[in-house]
């Protein structure tokens, strides 16, 4: 793979675990933080202890509190910023985006209001031109482990193949496997939908429900997952996959995750405004919840988990009655 100038945007734990894993691949990467004092720390420590704290980064990766230059010749650019600013964040960059180069949205969310994924809020912001070149990377991968170098595999979506396969080249090494899909929506709706369900299991290993309690959360989890992707024109296979039922394991059951962690500390009593205001990283299940389902809503489909999870972080119920609420909803056929 040729070494390619790469824009990384958004230095939170993803968007610099990816920029130092593109860095070890050879290409040449800036990495643009929000705040200053991480683009510097970056730059000049060749670390980011504030989103990703206790790792060595490669010592040629730039840091860069500059968007304009960030991007200034990149054929690569990729989108990590949390999907709360990310239309904000890519409409500044939009201008200085160089034509020709592939897109890769990392994000998982789905943004207030229109229900776009990160790739459709990118249509909709960039130039026309920018629109066959943007792709979507997802699957089960913690910000650390990749960071460490532990075997991890995902997925990129795009409906153009060889842009597909530019980005997986990009990516891959012998550490960080990349499959290629043409079923984008599906990539990008596994990641942002696992959030949430996330939050659910977070309840139910924090209540201390057991076992059984976990795997049906997953398994009815993926079921909701399911009927959305569906509903919006994603493939079933890609659900079942690294982007669709892998992330979700991962989340429902890695202790590093940070939506698993917000269902885990409202199962001991704590409030969302107490659990948010502890942390300065994002759990897009909190905001996310609400926006999956509208885009839900609007699709007519029944997202029973998504709901309860939604009434507990409004504080409308509790862990405890919203767990057995589901657990007594009525009778139905596994598939319907
Ligand atoms: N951390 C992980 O293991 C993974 C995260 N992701 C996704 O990557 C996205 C980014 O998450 P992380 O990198 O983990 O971030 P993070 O939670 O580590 O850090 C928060 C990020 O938000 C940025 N930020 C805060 N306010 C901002 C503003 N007003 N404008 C622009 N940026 C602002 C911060 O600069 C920082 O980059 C999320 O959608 C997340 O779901 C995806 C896969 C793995
Ligand atoms: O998306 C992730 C792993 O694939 C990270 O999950 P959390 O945002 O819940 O930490």
């Amino acid at each position: 793979m040729p070494s390619l100038k790469t824009a990384v945007v958004g230095a939170g734990a993803w968007g610099t675990a990816l920029a130092d894993l593109l860095a070890r691949n050879g290409h040449a990467v800036s990495l643009w933080a929000y705040e200053s004092e991480v683009a510097q720390a970056i730059d000049e420590q060749h670390a980011n202890p504030v989103f990703l704290p206790g790792f060595d980064l490669h010592p040629e990766l730039r840091g860069s509190n500059d968007l304009p230059r960030t991007l200034e010749g990149a054929e690569l650019v990729v989108l990590v910023m949390p999907t709360h600013v990310f239309r904000e964040v890519l409409g500044k960059a939009a201008p200085h985006l160089p034509p020709g180069a592939a897109i890769v949205t990392c994000s998982k969310g789905i943004e207030g209001g229109t229900g776009f994924t990160m790739a459709q809020v990118a249509a909709d912001v960039l130039a026309p031109e920018h629109r066959d070149h943007l792709a979507a990377l997802s699957g089960p991968s913690f910000a650390k482990e990749v960071a460490s170098g532990t075997p991890t595999a995902v997925t990129v979506g795009s409906e153009r193949p060889e842009v597909a396969q530019k980005v997986q080249a990009a990516f891959a090494g012998p550490r960080f496997r990349v499959y290629t899909s043409r079923d984008i929506v599906g990539v990008e709706l596994g990641g942002a939908v696992k959030n949430p369900l996330a939050i659910a299991a977070g309840m139910v290993a924090g209540l201390d429900l057991g076992h059984n309690a976990m795997s049906a959360m997953i398994t009815r989890g993926l079921a909701e997952m399911t009927r959305l992707g569906l509903s919006l024109g994603a493939d079933l296979a890609t659900l079942a996959g690294l982007a669709g039922l892998g992330d979700l394991v991962l989340t429902c059951t890695g202790s590093l995750s940070r939506n698993r962690m917000v269902g885990t500390r409202l199962a001991k009593g704590e409030t969302i405004e107490q659990i948010t205001s502890s942390m300065r990283q994002v759990a897009e299940g909190v905001k996310n919840t609400t926006t999956i389902l509208s885009l839900a809503r609007r699709q007519g489909v029944e997202m029973p988990i998504i709901e309860v999870v939604q009434r507990v972080l409004a504080g409308e119920t509790t862990p405890e009655l919203a767990l057995d609420e589901l657990m007594t909803r009525e009778p139905k056929p596994e598939h319907y």
